[in-house]
């Protein structure tokens, strides 16, 4: 379980990110996080694996407060802890292969994995994980030379090949066209309930958000102002988190080819 307790996050320059947060994020729930570009969404997900540091408050991960970790309690957690980016962050002049067998990173010996040589069964879980994405084939291609939503889930294999016990997504689709943002969420929330992962994703759609979650977050200036079950969300709800009335931009739209 991931519990943040009062957790509040200023950025150097003063602005405040996060404001006095409480969650209780469970194992294998799919919590996706909406709100306005602004409104701290990232700012909370990456402060789970602390690319962004909390000043004040705990942050819980399976009952340890993380934000007292030092360097390598914290390399630890990292590679527990898959993380997908709107911009892939793949090495666009490495294979495909080679990128997704960089999750292995945090689990080989630096020297080995720089010289490629990852031990045999890193590379059969890195195929493994390729195929779970349906792009097996792709192996020996350079990454540079697939598609954007090919290069998502070449990094959701990347992710998966961590073995880690939760993955965040930070805008995932935010860069792709409709129905490829469907099968990449429809990938997401396979692996998630396949292997009861937990999974916390940003997305700015609204129909998006009520597609895929188990649970809604919204956020507004660096606030919880909504948690609650899909299920219950209307688009009154998304008023209320945006502000604003809805319009056409918060829609995604189309439906999986
Ligand atoms: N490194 C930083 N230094 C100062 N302010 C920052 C920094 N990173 C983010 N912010 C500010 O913190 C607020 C929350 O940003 P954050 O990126 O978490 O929002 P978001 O909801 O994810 O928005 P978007 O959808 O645009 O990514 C914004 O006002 C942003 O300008």
């Amino acid at each position: 379980m991931i519990e943040f307790k009062n957790v509040s996050l200023t950025y150097p320059n003063g602005h405040q990110g996060l404001k006095n947060v409480n969650l209780k994020l469970n194992d294998g729930e799919f919590v996706v996080v909406v709100g306005l570009s602004g409104a701290g969404k990232s700012t909370l997900i990456r402060s789970i694996n602390q690319l962004v540091k909390p000043n004040s408050g705990e942050l819980l991960i399976d009952g340890e407060n993380t934000l007292k970790y030092g360097e390598s309690q914290l390399r630890k957690l990292r590679t527990q802890i898959g993380m997908i980016f709107q911009n892939y962050n793949l090495v666009k002049r490495a294979s495909v292969l080679r990128n997704v067998l960089s999750g292995r990173l945090g689990h080989t010996g630096t020297i080995r994995s720089l010289l490629g040589l990852f031990p045999r069964e890193d590379v059969h879980l890195a195929m493994e994980s390729l195929r779970r994405v349906g792009i097996e084939e792709k192996a020996y291609v350079r990454s540079d030379q697939l598609s954007g939503g090919q290069q998502q889930r070449v990094s959701i294999a990347r992710a998966l090949t961590q073995k880690p016990k939760i993955i965040l997504a930070d805008e995932p689709v935010a860069s792709l066209d409709p129905p490829t943002s469907h099968i990449v969420m429809k990938d997401l929330k396979r692996i998630n309930k396949e292997d009861n992962m937990t999974t916390i994703v940003n997305l700015h759609f609204i129909d998006m958000a009520m597609e895929y979650a188990d649970r809604i977050i919204g956020m507004r200036a660096g606030e919880v102002v909504y948690d609650g079950p899909a299920s219950a969300v209307t688009e009154k709800t998304f008023e209320e988190i945006y502000g604003r009335p809805i319009k056409e931009d918060d829609i995604r739209g189309g439906v999986e080819e």
